[in-house]
């Protein structure tokens, strides 16, 4: 990445977009004084060396790439003009027709990252404007190498889709997890040892998922054709309609995400 390239985060001091700040410097893609982050409220005291700034036309006009991380019902205050720069999006919902036309830029990207950028394993799909360059999508593809693993989609419904597949993903191991924590301590399990018990198996899972690379559809097979008890588990979770509950799941958020889009 060029040395000159000047990064702003809108909302750099939110959940999502501070996470996206440290990956940045954490792969000193840019340097912190050529970074300017907004906020609301008190001023931010975290990221020595980068500016802070309440005024998002300020940062528009210091930066060539400006990140929008606001919630998506803060999107109608965030009125700049962007002309002659690139934005990326991380907003559940905003279709890149809206920002284009309310950032007056038609060099536009659309990304979904998830929570899991602050420790840099997010998946992060997006898909850009035609106007986008090469070397825009060059950019995009490192900003988001850097918080995890990407991959560019070419349409905007599979954006909303994986807006709760994967932007909304780590909530549902995590959903998962806290069933397993109360199941084991209604059978009298002490809350340390469910707790450790818990996070170890989900931690592995990744790990193994990971190092085998192989579907999880294998993985099931594997061992439903053991037979023992994790058979019998998985066999009466699914008769208790867990696939059907994970779909109802991912169906709502597609909705929502679709729903926001229009409404926000
Ligand atoms: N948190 C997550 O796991 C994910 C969030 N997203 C998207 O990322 C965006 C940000 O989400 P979070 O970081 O979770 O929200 P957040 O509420 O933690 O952060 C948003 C920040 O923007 C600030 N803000 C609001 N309006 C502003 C304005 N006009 N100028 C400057 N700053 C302003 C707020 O004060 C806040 O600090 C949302 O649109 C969300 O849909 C996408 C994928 C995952
Ligand atoms: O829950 C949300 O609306 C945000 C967007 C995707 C993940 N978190």
């Amino acid at each position: 990445m060029s040395d000159a390239l000047k990064i702003g985060v809108i909302g750099g001091n939110g959940w999502l977009g501070g996470a996206i700040v440290q990956a940045v410097l954490d792969a000193r893609l840019a340097p912190p004084e050529e970074l300017t982050l907004s906020y609301r409220g008190e001023r931010p005291a975290r990221f020595q060396g980068v500016r802070w700034t309440t005024d998002n036309q300020e940062l528009a006009d210091r930066s060539d790439l400006i990140i929008v991380s606001v919630r998506p019902a803060h999107w109608p205050s965030v009125a700049i003009s962007a002309t002659g720069k690139l934005v990326v999006s991380v907003m559940a919902g905003i279709p890149l027709s809206r920002l284009t036309v309310q950032l007056r830029t038609d060099r536009v990207v659309r990304a979904l990252p998830n929570a899991a950028a602050e420790v840099g394993k997010s998946y992060t799909p997006w898909v850009a404007s035609p106007a986008a360059s090469e070397r825009d999508r060059s950019i995009v593809r490192r900003i988001f190498e850097a918080c995890g693993s990407t991959d560019e989609v070419t349409s905007e419904a599979d954006i909303d889709y994986l807006t709760g597949l994967s932007g909304s993903g780590p909530a549902f191991p995590a959903l998962l997890a806290n069933a397993m924590m109360q199941n084991a301590l209604t059978h009298g399990l002490g809350p340390q040892v469910a707790r450790r018990a818990v996070a170890a198996v989900l931690i592995g899972t990744g790990r193994l998922l990971e190092r085998h690379g192989e579907s999880p559809v294998e993985t099931v097979k594997t061992f439903l054709r053991y037979q023992g008890t994790t058979a019998a588990a998985i066999e009466a979770m699914r008769a208790a309609g867990f696939d059907a509950a994970v779909a109802g799941g991912l169906a709502a958020a597609f909705k929502k995400s679709v729903s926001m889009g229009q409404s926000s």
